[in-house]
């Protein structure tokens, strides 16, 4: 008889508590991989509020092997690294299986959160593709992740960027890096239709029940659609979706790739490629260089994200069980979406309470931006700082059509003839963030990052955090932005 061989190879140990998640599934639902080494890699950038959220311990980043763990030549000790399959429609059309091309899932915490490294090697979901992310858009994934959460807005979360200076070849060579992204789950809708378009029923049962135990527990209790718990949690679904559109459309974000596998079945933003805060409002914006159609153009996502329930309410038919109330169950995003978006307009124009002619106003004042595209983020903070200061010029000045904009600023101002002023101020000011990532500041971090100085990353973070809050000093990076920021080009190409 032998006695066992001792697994001695070396692991990091982060300092995290591991539970069995995703991989409780089953086989059928991913392949159990390593990730692949990036040579010398360093830190790029790193969030202390994520590692707080996971429960790393201070100097996480100094303990041996951590940063050799996060860019793929280390196994993470109490991990059993995966990539899921999943499938989905792209750009309206069906692409048939896709999966974790290049993200692998290291597990999930005690806590609850799962976490993943984004760009860590080929899967076999890689199809043609390297298993690589650049560090260029590993930097805007990294920050944008943060500035979302910092506006309120509920997306996946990024630990870190790590890079390497490993070339990988997009339009030109690049350096390739890797995001360690955060989130309680990153099951798409993506993930249902796989399993729906293959027929494979027991399995879409099983990943349905698994998300519905975990995240949506009250869909098992609900009196709704006569207690059918699918249809409940396709309306739950639904409904996060049409909350989060509400906060994309009212803080100018444009995601550009909302495809059915970028669908984050907890409704958060999910997969960070060529997105764009507006600049000039402009509701027609396409922030997608390869989407040549406008598909995703930035008036377009609360309809696309309709159909993108639609195609998730065909994929849970088949445990629906009737058509009729699957159609119910999507009903109401039509008014959740508006009534959500119209609450946070209403903060953004500082009124507590709604009115009956509010979306008059709402509509009035966003006609005036469109036809002239002025600065939506600078317009709202403006405005929201003439209501503590009551200076109304620097707010008039953004508009050529002056007489448009005080018939509007009229009506708007007899609105709040009732209102507190300084609780309206503090309203807005805490509804219309200062500080957003435009691509150009976005970009100036890259280029800096590039040629090593990773510090404008640190310093953009630390801005987008606190959003809503002064920072004195940085105006510069709340200015609007310079002539060359229309012409970066932002494409599917990361
Ligand atoms: N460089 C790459 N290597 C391998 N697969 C890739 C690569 N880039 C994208 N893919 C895969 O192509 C599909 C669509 O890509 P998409 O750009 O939506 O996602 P992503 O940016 O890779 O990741 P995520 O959605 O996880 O944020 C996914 O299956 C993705 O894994
Ligand atoms: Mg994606």
């Amino acid at each position: 008889m032998s006695l066992p061989v001792e697994d001695t190879r070396p692991v990091a140990d982060l300092g995290l508590r591991w539970k069995p998640g995703f991989s409780t599934l089953g086989p059928a639902f991913f392949t159990e991989l390593r990730p692949t080494p990036l040579p010398d890699p360093y830190w790029v950038g790193h969030s202390d509020a994520v590692a707080r959220e996971l429960g790393l311990p201070s100097g996480w980043r100094e303990s041996e092997g951590t940063l050799a763990a996060l860019t793929g030549s280390l196994p993470v000790a109490g991990t059993r690294p995966i990539a899921t399959v999943y499938s989905g429609h792209q750009f309206g059309v069906w692409a048939g299986q896709l999966g974790d091309g290049r993200a692998i899932l290291l597990g999930e915490t005690e806590g609850g959160l799962e976490v993943q490294l984004k760009g860590a090697g080929r899967t076999p979901y890689s199809r043609g593709g390297d298993g690589r992310a650049v560090l260029r858009s590993s930097i805007r994934e990294f920050l944008c992740s943060e500035a979302m959460h910092g506006l309120g807005i509920p997306t996946t979360r990024a630990l870190c960027v790590t890079g390497s200076d490993a070339r990988v070849r997009r339009e030109e060579l690049e350096s390739a890096a890797v995001v360690t992204r955060v989130a309680p789950s990153f099951v798409r809708f993506g993930h249902f239709e796989h399993f729906a378009a293959n027929q494979r029923e027991d399995e879409l049962r099983a990943l349905a029940d698994y998300v519905i135990d975990r995240y949506y527990p009250e869909c098992r209790t609900t009196a709704r659609f006569n207690g059918n718990a699918y249809a409940a949690f396709l309306e739950a679904v639904s409904e996060r979706t049409a909350a989060l559109l509400a906060q994309w459309q009212a803080v100018g974000f444009c995601h550009g790739v909302m495809n059915t596998d970028n669908m984050s079945i907890l409704g958060l933003t999910i997969d960070y490629g060529p997105f764009q805060f507006l600049d000039g409002f402009d509701p027609r914006h396409i922030c997608n260089h390869s989407d040549t159609q406008g598909r995703y153009a930035f008036n377009q996502q609360p309809n696309v994200a309709y159909w993108n329930l639609f195609c998730l309410a065909q994929a849970l038919l088949p445990l629906i069980g009737d058509q009729e109330i699957a159609v119910a169950a999507l009903e109401s995003y039509k008014t959740v979406f508006p009534n959500a978006f119209e609450d946070r307009m209403r903060a953004k124009l500082g009124l507590s309470a709604p009115a009956e002619d509010d979306r008059a106003l709402i509509e009035g004042v966003l006609k005036l931006m469109a036809a002239e595209k002025v600065d939506h983020t600078i317009f709202w903070r403006r405005l929201s700082k003439h209501m503590a200061d009551g200076n109304i010029e620097p707010v008039r000045d953004l508009f050529l059509d002056r007489a448009g904009f005080d018939a509007w600023m009229l009506t708007f101002s007899e609105r709040h003839a009732q209102s507190q002023r300084a609780e309206a101020a503090e309203l807005m000011l805490r509804s219309n963030p200062k500080f957003v990532l435009r691509n150009h500041l976005g970009q100036q971090a890259i280029e800096a990052s590039q040629q090593k100085d990773h510090a404008g990353v640190a310093t953009l973070l630390k801005l987008l955090e606190t959003p809503f809050e002064e920072h004195p000093g940085a105006d510069d990076y709340a200015g609007f932005p310079p002539d060359w920021a229309s012409t970066i080009e932002i494409s599917c190409s990361s």
